[in-house]
């Protein structure tokens, strides 16, 4: 497990993504089958049917399994969108199978953007978020460019609110053993890599309830 101390968050960021993207794609093939495996069965993926996953990019995880159960199920699904630059708004927009994708300005695959079939982060049951880097305890680096974090904004003000059920994925080796968190970082409910789940709160995980109190602003 990498070790924080004396990095910047720059410097982890470029050392994990590094990592990740070092992964042979026999190995990237058996972690999105290994995490797929860990959450298919899991009540927070069975009971949910809003849930919002991302397309691959960089060497991330692939929860393309899931984004296939999630529709077999018929389960609603969504993926971010970025508003046209110079925005730095992501909304989640439903996509449906085979429907034609293009290239965002990261060149990462996104439907085109539709407002009628975007819907309210608060009203998803479950976020997939990929990961640059995670620890046990629901501390989170992402690419950094803070569009979760904006998204998740609203978290922080109405600190009870349960919606959407946040799990971060990653591989296991963008394990790190602290991250120091942002006042406008939000804490993720867990993350679930190709060998393990990491909660705060594991029994409530395992029985796929949240440690928060419904907070009634959004429900
Ligand atoms: N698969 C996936 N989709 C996603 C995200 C993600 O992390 N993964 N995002 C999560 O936020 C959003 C895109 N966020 C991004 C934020 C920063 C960079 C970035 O820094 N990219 C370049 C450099 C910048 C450039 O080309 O202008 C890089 O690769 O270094 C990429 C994506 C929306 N979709
Ligand atoms: N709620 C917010 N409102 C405005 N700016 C924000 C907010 N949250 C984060 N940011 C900005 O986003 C930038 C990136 O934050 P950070 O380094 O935590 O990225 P990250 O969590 O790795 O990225 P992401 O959220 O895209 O996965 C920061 O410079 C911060 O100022």
């Amino acid at each position: 497990m990498i070790e924080t101390a004396g990095l910047s968050r720059a410097q982890l960021r470029r050392l994990l993504r590094e990592r990740r993207r070092a992964l042979a794609p026999q190995r990237q093939r058996q972690a999105a089958r290994r995490l797929y495996r860990q959450l298919a069965q899991h009540p927070l993926f069975r009971r949910c049917r809003h849930v919002a996953l991302y397309l691959p990019n960089d060497g991330e995880i692939d929860p393309g399994l899931l984004l296939d159960a999630a529709q077999r199920r018929g389960k609603a699904t969504y993926l971010p969108v970025l508003n046209a630059w110079p925005a730095t708004r992501m909304v989640f927009q439903r996509i449906h199978p085979g429907e034609a994708l293009h290239l965002n300005r990261f060149r990462i695959r996104e439907p085109r953007p539709n407002r009628a079939r975007q819907r309210k982060v608060w009203t998803l049951d479950l976020l997939l978020m990929p990961l640059v880097g995670f620890d046990c305890e629901g501390g989170r680096l992402g690419m950094g460019g803070g569009f979760y974090d904006r998204s998740l904004a609203y978290r922080t003000r109405h600190k009870y609110c349960r919606k959407p059920a946040l799990l971060g994925l990653a591989h296991e080796c963008q394990k790190v053993d602290r991250l120091a968190l942002a006042s406008w970082d939000v804490p993720l409910e867990a993350t679930v890599t190709d060998k393990a789940w990491y909660a705060a709160d594991r029994k409530m995980m395992r029985r796929g309830q949240l440690h928060r109190d419904p907070c009634g602003a959004c429900e």
